[in-house]
Parts: structure tokens; C-alpha cells; sequence
């Protein structure tokens, strides 16, 4: 169907796609930079990954450098419609004149990718990156029983945030800032209560000096459990879940941090109550957190549909967290951002007002019946003209660049 007939379609049930449009357009993706490079960065060629992370697969290509890096995601932004953002770790700073330590990172290392972001029109997100260090090898850092490991990733966060701050100054746009930490336990632990004190007085400390919220925005992102710390894990959903309510902080939800069971979508709605943001790190957890490249399934879809019903999207930041090694990285962040992107159309085209009249005239039926007719709607024709307008390849046509991309770059590093 052509755009012009899906857009008749459309309008016969209340719905404007010109307006979907729109708001697809406003809405940016913050593209993660670690799926690029398996989460190694640029601080050491040996970096080893730790924290609970683990990436399977070895596909060729993978980049080797920040020069790499960003050729490999100036393909992907050329493959995805409208105007995003890029989320970095602070492993990826550039560590080319001398090694610094993590605790004394400063916007010297990120400069590069301020400037590299504004030639290429996009806006910046940064994450302190408490794991694969000596001082994090056991497991803890901020919630660590030492003093000094302790101090060294508070130091490390506050750092973080100023370069967050700086990033977001020079760039117009506000930074997310989301701290993670993999604190936790293999085995039961005797003492859940002191570590999670530990952690949210560390937290003070990291958030102590205010920044302009202009510049940076301070997220704090949960888990379930991760490898090594499968019995508890310090940063609990509860845990920032609290923190996040009685300090007024951006709270993440990653889509693979919770049971497998447990519908991440529904969270929405009761934590919009409390907190003035949210940061989505839309992810898909296989049996657990696994980190799967995101598809079109059910509960990516319910996730934008409750952004969209909530009205919530002016108040959340969407990001990606996925990192497979099996299949080549670019296609992977391709189909995983577009996928975000068409989830978030299919919820901007539902027949809402229609909808929410069924509901609120207990025509429960109806309301059933709306939902089911939506998913055949011609959501797909909308979708092309989309990429069509933003000058990017259509769904049969963008693997291809991949292909040729594989075979005259990434073939080519060894
Ligand atoms: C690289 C990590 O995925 C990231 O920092 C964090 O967001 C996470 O989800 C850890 O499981
Ligand atoms: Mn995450």
C-alpha cells in the first residue's frame, strides 16, 4: 500500500500520520557506543570486560580504534531515519597521549567526540564505567566495605558527571549521565542493609555538587542479578527505585534487568509518579539479561505503547543496550535501533482516541477489538515513507549496505 493510501486508512480511524511523524522525528535514539567494539573501549589493548558482562561471539570486523568506531557508526546513522544521539562509557575515551586513570578522566579524553558529534549532528550521553578494573575485581565499588575503593569510583562518577556537563554545554542538549554499578554477590549474602547504605551514601557524594540540568541530567540504572552476583545484587530495582523518588534523579530501566516473567512496560506508569524522568535502555534479555539485539516483539512494542499512552515521551530518553558478537555489529545496531524506532510508530499510530472511548465506556469488547485491528494497520507503508524522507534505506533495501559495507571495510581488518 502506498503512503497516501495507508495515510486514508489511518485518518478512517481517528489517527493522523502526519502527525506520528512528527513526533517519530523529535524522538531521538541514543545509539550505544559498546556495540560496536564488544564493550572493550580504548583505555588498554587488553582491556578485559568483568563486572558481570559477558559478550559471545566472534564475528569479524569488529573496530579497533575510535577512528573505527566512528566510521563504523557514521554507516549505522546513515541507515537509521532522523537525528539521534550517542551514548558513550568512559572506556571509549581517547587514551592516545597516556594513560589515565579512571578516578582523573577529564574532557581532555572526550573532546574528540564532542566535536565528532557536532559535524555530525548528535547529541551526547555519558556513563562513568565501573567494571573491568583492578579496583572493581572483586565485585564492589561503590558500595565497596573500603574506603579507598569506594572513594576511587566516587571520584570516578563525579568525574563523569563534569564531563557529562561539558558535553552537554558545548553540544546544546542536555547529558545523560547514567551511573551503573555491578555490585553484588555470588552467595547469600549475611548483610544486604550495610552495602546498600554504603552505596546510597557514595551515591550523595557522586551527586553533591549540583550541575546545571540544562547540561547534565544524573540517571541511576538497577539489576536483577549478573554473573558473579547472582544471589544480590546492591543496586536493586527497589533500592534505585527509592533512590531515585526521594533524590529526583532520571531512573533507568533496562529492559533485561528484571525477571523474565516481569513486564517492564507496566513499570512505566507507576514510576512516572515519582520520578521526573526515565531512561529506557531498550535491550532483550534471552532467559536473562543476555543482551540480545532488540527485535519488533511483544514487549518492545508495549514499552513505546506506554510511553505514547502515558504522554511520557518529552519525559523519558530513549537508549540502547545490546551487544552481539555473533553477527555483524552494524546490522545488529541497525536492526536493533529501527526496530526501537518501528515500535515506537506502531504505538504513535494506534487508534488511541477510539480506544481510550471503548475504555472509558466499559466497552471492553470494542476496546479488544481496536487493539486487534491496529496490528494490521499499514503501520509499514508509514514506515517507509518515514526513511524514505529522511533519505535512508527502506526495509528491502538497507542489509544490502551492510553487505557492502562487510565486504569492502569491515572484511578488511584482521
Ligand atoms: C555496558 C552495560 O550494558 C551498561 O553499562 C549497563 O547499562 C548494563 O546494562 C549492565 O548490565
Ligand atoms: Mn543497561
Amino acid at each position: 500500500m502506498d503512503y497516501s493510501a495507508a495515510k486514508e486508512r489511518y485518518a478512517s480511524f481517528g489517527v493522523d500520520t502526519e502527525e506520528a511523524l512528527k513526533k517519530l522525528s523529535a524522538t531521538p535514539i541514543s545509539l550505544h557506543c559498546w556495540q560496536g567494539d564488544d564493550v572493550g573501549g580504548f583505555e588498554s589493548p587488553d582491556s578485559s570486560l568483568g563486572g558481570g558482562l559477558a559478550v559471545t561471539g566472534n564475528y569479524p570486523g569488529k573496530a579497533r580504534s575510535i577512528d573505527e568506531l566512528r566510521l563504523d557508526l557514521e554507516k549505522v546513522l546513515s541507515l537509521i531515519p532522523g537525528n539521534h544521539r550517542l551514548n558513550l562509557h568512559a572506556i571509549y575515551g581517547d587514551f592516545s597521549r597516556g594513560k589515565v586513570d579512571r578516578d582523573a578522566i577529564s574532557i581532555e579524553q572526550f573532546q574528540g567526540w564532542i566535536d565528532w558529534c557536532s559535524a555530525n549532528n548528535l547529541g551526547l550521553d555519558f556513563n562513568p564505567s565501573c567494571f573491568g578494573h583492578e579496583k572493581a575485581e572483586d565485585g564492589l565499588t561503590l558500595s565497596s566495605p573500603d574506603a579507598g575503593i569506594r572513594d576511587f569510583w566516587i571520584a570516578h562518577c563525579q568525574a563523569s558527571r563534569k564531563i557529562g556537563a561539558e558535553m552537554g554545554k558545548q553540544l546544546g542538549s542536555p547529558c545523560v549521565t547514567n551511573v551503573w554499578i555491578p555490585d553484588g554477590m555470588k552467595d547469600l549474602p549475611a548483610d544486604r542493609l550495610g552495602p546498600r547504605e554504603r552505596l546510597a551514601a557514595s551515591l550523595d557524594k557522586v551527586f553533591e555538587e549540583s550541575l546545571d540540568p540544562a547540561h547534565n541530567l544524573d540517571a541511576v540504572e538497577s539489576k536483577l542479578f549478573g554473573i558473579g552476583s547472582e544471589s544480590y545484587v546492591v543496586g536493586s530495582h527497589e533500592f534505585y527505585m527509592g533512590y531515585a523518588t526521594t533524590r529526583q534523579k532520571v531512573l533507568c530501566l533496562d529492559a533485561g534487568h528484571f525477571h523474565p516473567t516481569e513486564s517492564v512496560a507496566d513499570k512505566i506508569s507507576s514510576a512516572l509518579l515519582y520520578v521526573p524522568e526515565l531512561l529506557l535502555h531498550v535491550s532483550r534479555g534471552v532467559r536473562w539479561d543476555s543482551d540480545h539485539v532488540v527485535i519488533l516483539d511483544d514487549p518492545t512494542k508495549a514499552i513505546f505503547e506506554e510511553l505514547v499512552r502515558c504522554d511520557a515521551l518529552s519525559r523519558t530518553h530513549i537508549g540502547l543496550d545490546f551487544f552481539d558478537a555473533s553477527i555483524n555489529r552494524i546490522a545488529a545496531w541497525a536492526i536493533g535501533t529501527r526496530s526501537a524506532q518501528k515500535g515506537l510508530l506502531m504505538a504513535l499510530l494506534q487508534p488511541m482516541s477510539k480506544i481510550i472511548e471503548a475504555e472509558a465506556t466499559g466497552n471492553y469488547t470494542e476496546r479488544l477489538a481496536l487493539l486487534e485491528i491496529s496490528r494490521t494497520l499499514p503501520w509499514g507503508s508509514v514506515w517507509e515513507e518515514f526513511c524514505s524522507r529522511n533519505q535512508t534505506p527502506g526495509e528491502g533495501e538497507w542489509f544490502a549496505e551492510v553487505k557492502a559495507y562487510e565486504d569492502t571495510v569491515l572484511a578488511k581488518r584482521s
